[in-house]
């Protein structure tokens, strides 16, 4: 019966998304102990763990097909007996997720990021085998309901207001097909585009739902996919040039006022991705007074350091972005400017690609350095 509503379920999903999941909530229990054996002083052994481990080849729809009741025990210790006096310890049930896997606990605390094969944590102990002190009875292994969220693995991810143009972009400069209209929230999901050059190098861009102000308090759609630009190489930000404004609740807000509270918004999900190549895309500016709005803030989108001080401290960025390139496009009604960008994002990531490889080359000569003055050191002592 549990199979079928976990099989309908999948079913339901497979509908709704294709066989693309990026979330998945399960609920783990560590093995209850063994008996433990009065008679001789026995214990019984510890109950099994539930691990979740990263692997490749792997994605959140194997892992709901094997768990379609989304539930997972860890083994049940085995009881003190005459023979074994020591109970044997459970099996630990292991939970194959795929590589860049959050494990979110309910309060939304992230217990663990499985970046690398092999990566692993424990997610729910077993409880001890019974003994004295627990009056020979196993003890219950913990439990807690956990969010696994996956980390889409994309070159650049597109970062903007809703209705900026983001999906636009990506079926202009992508092979994808997604989802275009008036109204903002039209992406409910990210989607990975991939570009293909003449030399069949392939770039891969992710569409993400529009970020709005108040996103980190959950307003619209929330912050969390922003997770999926964490293993991104460039932060692809996406405006409208005449400014955005959700409806009459919210106020109006220019070109440069999107951009301040983009900045704002991905500060507040993490810092760290501020560290992140970024590029600026001003869209629409086939629209009435585009070029002349984008004359008034072009200068102050170049220094954002001086431009943030004039705002507000709830508006004001602590880590003001700094653009890589600013790129005025219209990317509904110009070509070329699709296919200008094409090569423009091609080129940063290669210039990005060899500073890594640049500094790989340099942390390994630190690395050898560093284990040659280990070496040293009892010479010198
Ligand atoms: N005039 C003009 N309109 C554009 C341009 N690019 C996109 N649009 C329009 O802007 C609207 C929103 O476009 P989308 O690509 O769906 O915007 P989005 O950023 O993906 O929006 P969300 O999915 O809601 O976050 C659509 O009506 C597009 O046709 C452009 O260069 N010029
Ligand atoms: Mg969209």
């Amino acid at each position: 019966m549990e199979l079928l509503t976990g099989m309908k379920y999948i079913l339901q999903i497979r509908r709704k998304i294709g066989s693309f999941l990026d979330s998945l909530r399960i609920h783990v229990r560590g093995g209850v102990g063994g008996m433990g054996q009065p008679k001789y002083g026995g214990t019984g052994g510890k109950g099994g763990s539930v691990i979740i481990q990263a692997q490749e080849k792997c994605d959140l729809i194997t892992v709901l097909k094997s768990y379609p009741s989304q539930k997972v025990r860890g083994g049940k210790g085995g009881d003190s007996g005459q023979k074994c006096i020591l109970g044997r310890d459970g099996n630990d049930s292991y939970i194959h997720v795929p590589v860049g896997v959050n494990v979110i606990t309910q309060d939304n605390i992230i217990l663990g990021e499985l970046n690398e094969p092999g990566d692993r944590i424990v997610v729910a102990k077993g409880g001890p085998g019974g003994c004295p002190e627990t009056g020979y009875s196993g003890i219950r292994g913990e439990n807690r309901t956990i969010r696994l969220d996956l980390k889409l693995i994309a070159d650049i991810g597109l970062v903007g207001f809703p209705n900026a143009g983001k999906s636009t972009l990506l079926a202009a400069v992508t092979n994808a097909r997604p989802k275009i209209a008036s109204y903002p929230f039209t992406t409910l999901r990210p989607m990975v585009g991939i570009m293909e050059y003449s030399d069949k190098r392939t770039i891969t861009m992710a569409d993400l739902p529009g970020l709005i102000e108040g996103a980190h308090k959950n307003v619209g759609m929330g912050h969390e996919f922003l997770r999926h630009c964490e293993r991104t190489k460039l932060l692809l930000l996406v405006v409208d040039v005449l400014g955005f404004r959700l409806n009459m609740k919210f106020p109006f807000r220019n070109c440069l006022e999107t951009v301040i509270l983009l900045n704002k918004e991905i500060e507040l999900y993490r810092e760290s991705l501020l560290d992140k190549p970024a590029i600026l895309v001003v869209n629409k500016m086939d629209l009435p007074d585009a070029s002349k709005n984008f004359k008034e803030i072009e200068e102050r989108l170049k220094n954002m350091e001086e431009t943030v001080q004039d705002y507000p401290s709830h508006l004001r960025p602590l880590k003001p972005i700094k653009f890589d390139e600013i790129i005025p496009v219209s990317i509904k009604t110009r070509r070329d400017d699709a296919i200008r960008l094409r090569k423009t994002l091609r080129k940063y990531l290669d210039i990005y690609a060899e500073q890594e490889d640049d500094d790989d080359a340099e942390n390994k000569l630190l690395e050898t350095l560093k284990s040659k003055h280990v070496e040293r050191g009892p010479l010198l002592a």
